[in-house]
């Protein structure tokens, strides 16, 4: 392959999972990867001491959308500043292909794919409503990649095999767990304390992801109640975690709806309200209409919907599961983009 490919993009779990998916898989074919992506969010916590990339850099960058207008003008003005700072470095590393994940972290090094004209950008939208940069960005794309969109040439998502590998079919509940994406959820941890009693008494285990902001106050209720939950606030095990429960409630943030399925684990989603354009509500709808989970929004949250739904045929909903995802997709992806390299 000629030069060396960046991957850009992330601000939260979602996006740079698929990051990690990416970094994995062009590492394996010893093709060199630079990791761009923000100071602000997560992405320097996930990549900043990777042994796999060649260089990572933390641009300076902030959202644009949500600001008012002196905010968006001096976020543009910097993009465009660090867009330039990104044509120096593909200058260094002879980049001839960019890679987004999305989040306002890629703006700058997809920008500057664009300009740089002897550069391929393929752009992962992770989400089934596109985010405002892709929708930007997306029609000087090489390819775009999405499990939701209907021309996406792979319509699947890169779900690490971990997932697939440690999957069974679910027989009955013995075991719940909460996932709160990436940040925690308080409005899943306010609902897992509120059923933890119930499922106590019915001899159900409870698994927990809270989340950093809220662990202390969740971990301190289940104590008050003497529940002996497993409760943390981030694990890097959540396959594990994933294979231990028959059930889950989550938030339909992309990747952990498509770990969830890879797993065959039966889910009762919770989608965020504030999601850009209510995208997570319909990442799970389609699952829901194929019958494949159970989907409430969380303002009208019930415990009687959610008992319902344990005491379904989780069985049936496991065994269909399998062939909701198909495993291997990074390499299918990758396959695409390092063939257009040699064109
Ligand atoms: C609030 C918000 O806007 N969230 C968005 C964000 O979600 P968020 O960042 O929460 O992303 P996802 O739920 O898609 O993914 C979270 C990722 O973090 C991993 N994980 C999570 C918890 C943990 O303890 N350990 C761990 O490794 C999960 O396995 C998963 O791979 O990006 C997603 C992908 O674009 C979007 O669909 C979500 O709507």
């Amino acid at each position: 392959m000629r030069g060396s490919v960046v991957i850009t993009g992330g601000g939260t779990g979602g996006h740079l999972k698929v990051a990690d998916a990416f970094i994995e898989e062009f590492n394996k074919r010893g093709i060199p990867v630079i990791f761009i992506g923000s100071s602000n969010g997560q992405d320097k916590q996930w990549f900043e001491n990777d042994k796999r990339l060649k260089a990572t850099y933390f641009l300076d960058t902030k959202g644009v959308v949500n600001k008012n207008a002196f905010g968006k003008v001096t976020s543009i003005l910097n993009i465009i500043s660090k867009t330039n700072y990104c044509l120096g470095l593909f200058s260094k590393y002879n980049v001839k292909t960019v890679i987004s994940v999305g989040g306002f972290s890629a703006a700058a090094a997809t920008f500057a794919s664009i300009v740089k004209l002897d550069c391929k950008l393929y752009i992962h939208e992770q989400n089934s409503v596109m985010g405002t940069l892709n929708k930007v960005t997306s029609k000087f794309a090489t390819e775009v990649f999405s499990s939701f969109i209907k021309t996406s040439i792979i319509k699947d998502y890169p779900v690490s095999n971990e997932f697939f590998d440690l999957g069974r079919i679910r027989d009955k509940v013995n075991t719940v767990a909460f996932f709160g994406g990436s940040q925690g959820a308080i409005a899943i941890n306010n609902f897992a304390l509120k059923l933890a009693p119930k499922l106590n008494d019915m001899g159900i285990n409870i698994i927990h992801q809270a989340g950093k902001n809220d662990y202390h106050r969740v971990k301190e209720e289940y104590a008050k109640l003497n529940i002996d939950a497993d409760v943390f606030d981030f694990s890097k095990e959540i396959p594990l975690k994933m294979q231990k429960a028959d059930f889950a409630v989550s938030r339909a943030g992309a990747s952990t709806l498509w770990e969830l399925c890879a797993n065959c684990l039966p889910t009762f989603f919770i989608p965020y309200k504030h999601a850009a354009g209510d995208h997570q509500f319909y990442n799970a709808k389609d699952l829901k209409d194929k019958e494949l989970c159970f989907l409430q929004r969380e303002e009208e949250l019930r415990e009687e919907e959610f008992f319902n739904a344990i005491n379904s045929d989780i069985h049936d909903i496991s065994k269909r599961l399998t062939s909701s995802i198909n495993s291997n997709v990074v390499a299918l992806i990758c396959n695409i983009i390092v063939q257009n390299n040699k064109k």
